[in-house]
C-alpha cells in the first residue's frame, strides 16, 4: 500500500487488519471500537471532562481526513489532473466545516466547570496537536520552531520534518499556472518551501488573468475558489477557537505557556494564499 505523505497514523494495525478479519469480521473490529472507545480516560473524574476529550479527538479524527485529502488533492494538482484535486478538495472544506460545528457543543460548558479539571491537563495545550501544524504546513504555513516541540519523539519528528519540508498547496498551485502558460517568477516557482509563502506580484496578476478569463482558465479558477473556501474556513475555526476560548478562560494565560485569547487573535492575522484575497478588491 502507497502511503501518502501526510499519512502519519497508517500504522500496522491499520495494514494488518486486512490480512486478520477480512472473513466474518464484525462491525467493531473493523472499526476498531474496542481502541477508540476505550481511549477516554478522564484524569480528574469530572463529568464534563468527557466532552473535552470527545470534542479533541473528534476533531483530531477530521484533521486526519483533512490531511488525507489535501495529501492526495497535491498530488493530484502536480499530476495535472485538476478535476480531481477539486474534488478532494470539496471534501476538504465540508470536513472543515463539520469541525466548526464543534464549537457549538463545546461552547455549553462554562466557565466555572472547565475550572474544575483544568488543572489535571498540566500542561498539555492543543498548540502541540501535530496534525494541525501538519494542516498548516500543507497550508504553506512553515513555522519551523514548532519542530521542536516533537524532538523527544523522534518518529513523530522525522514525520513533522517530511511535512514541513514538501510543497504546500499553494505552491503546487503556483505551478499549475505556471504550466498552463501564466507567467510565473523564477524564484517563486523554485522557492525554498520551508519558508511561509510570501505574496508575489507575478502571482498576483496570473490569478487576475484567470478570474478575468473564467472561461479559458475554468480549472485553474475552480481550483482558487476551493483554495478561498479552505482559508475561509481555517481562519473561521481560528476565530471560533479564540472566541470560545475567551468565553471559557477569559484573558487567562494558556498551558500551553502563551498570553492565551491574544496569542489566538494575534495567529488570526496570518493568510495562507494572499493574492487570491487582495485580487478581489480589483476585480
Ligand atoms: C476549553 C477549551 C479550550 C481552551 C480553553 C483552549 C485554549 C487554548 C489556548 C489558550 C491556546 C494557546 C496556546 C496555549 O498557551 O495553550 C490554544 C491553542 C490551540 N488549541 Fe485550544 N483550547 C480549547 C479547545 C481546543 C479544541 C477543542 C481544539 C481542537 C483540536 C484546540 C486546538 C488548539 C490548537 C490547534 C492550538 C494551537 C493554535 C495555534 O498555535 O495557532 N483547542 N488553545
Ligand atoms: N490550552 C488550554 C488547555 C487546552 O485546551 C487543552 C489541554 C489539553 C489538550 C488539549 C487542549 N486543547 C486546546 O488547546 C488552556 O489553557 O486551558
Amino acid at each position: 500500500m502507497k502511503e501518502t505523505h501526510q499519512d502519519v497514523n497508517a500504522t500496522t494495525s491499520e495494514k494488518s487488519i486486512h490480512t486478520d478479519f477480512t472473513n466474518n469480521m464484525t462491525y467493531g473490529e473493523y472499526l476498531q471500537l474496542d481502541k477508540i472507545l476505550s481511549a477516554q480516560n478522564r484524569l480528574s473524574g469530572h463529568h464534563d471532562e468527557m466532552l473535552f476529550i470527545v470534542i479533541h479527538q473528534v476533531s483530531e479524527l477530521w484533521m486526519k481526513l483533512i490531511l488525507h485529502e489535501m495529501g492526495a488533492a497535491i498530488e493530484s494538482i502536480e499530476n495535472n489532473d485538476l478535476s480531481t484535486a477539486q474534488k478532494r478538495l470539496a471534501r476538504v472544506s465540508k470536513t472543515q466545516s463539520q469541525i466548526i460545528q464543534a464549537w457549538d457543543v463545546l461552547s455549553t460548558l462554562t466557565p466555572s466547570e472547565y475550572m474544575e479539571f483544568r488543572d489535571s491537563l498540566g500542561q498539555a495545550s492543543g498548540f502541540q496537536s501535530y496534525q494541525y501544524r501538519m494542516v498548516e504546513f500543507a497550508l504553506g504555513y512553515k513555522t519551523e520552531h514548532v519542530l521542536k516541540i516533537y524532538q523527544k519523539d523522534p518518529d513523530l519528528h522525522a514525520k513533522l520534518t517530511e511535512a514541513f519540508e514538501k510543497p504546500g498547496l499553494y505552491d503546487v498551485a503556483i505551478r499549475a499556472l505556471h504550466k498552463a502558460g501564466l507567467p510565473v517568477d523564477e524564484d517563486i516557482l523554485n522557492r525554498d518551501v520551508t519558508r511561509t509563502y510570501k505574496e508575489n506580484d507575478s502571482v498576483r496578476a496570473a490569478w487576475m488573468t484567470v478570474y478575468k478569463n473564467p472561461e479559458k482558465y475554468w480549472e485553474l479558477y475552480e481550483l482558487a475558489e476551493k483554495l478561498v473556501d479552505i482559508e475561509d474556513w481555517l481562519q473561521q475555526w481560528r476565530f471560533r477557537h479564540m472566541k470560545t476560548v475567551e468565553r471559557i478562560i477569559g484573558f487567562k494565560m494558556g498551558t500551553g505557556g502563551s498570553s492565551g485569547v491574544g496569542y489566538l487573535k494575534k495567529v488570526l492575522d496570518q493568510r495562507f494564499f494572499p493574492e487570491l484575497w487582495d485580487i478581489r478588491t480589483e476585480l
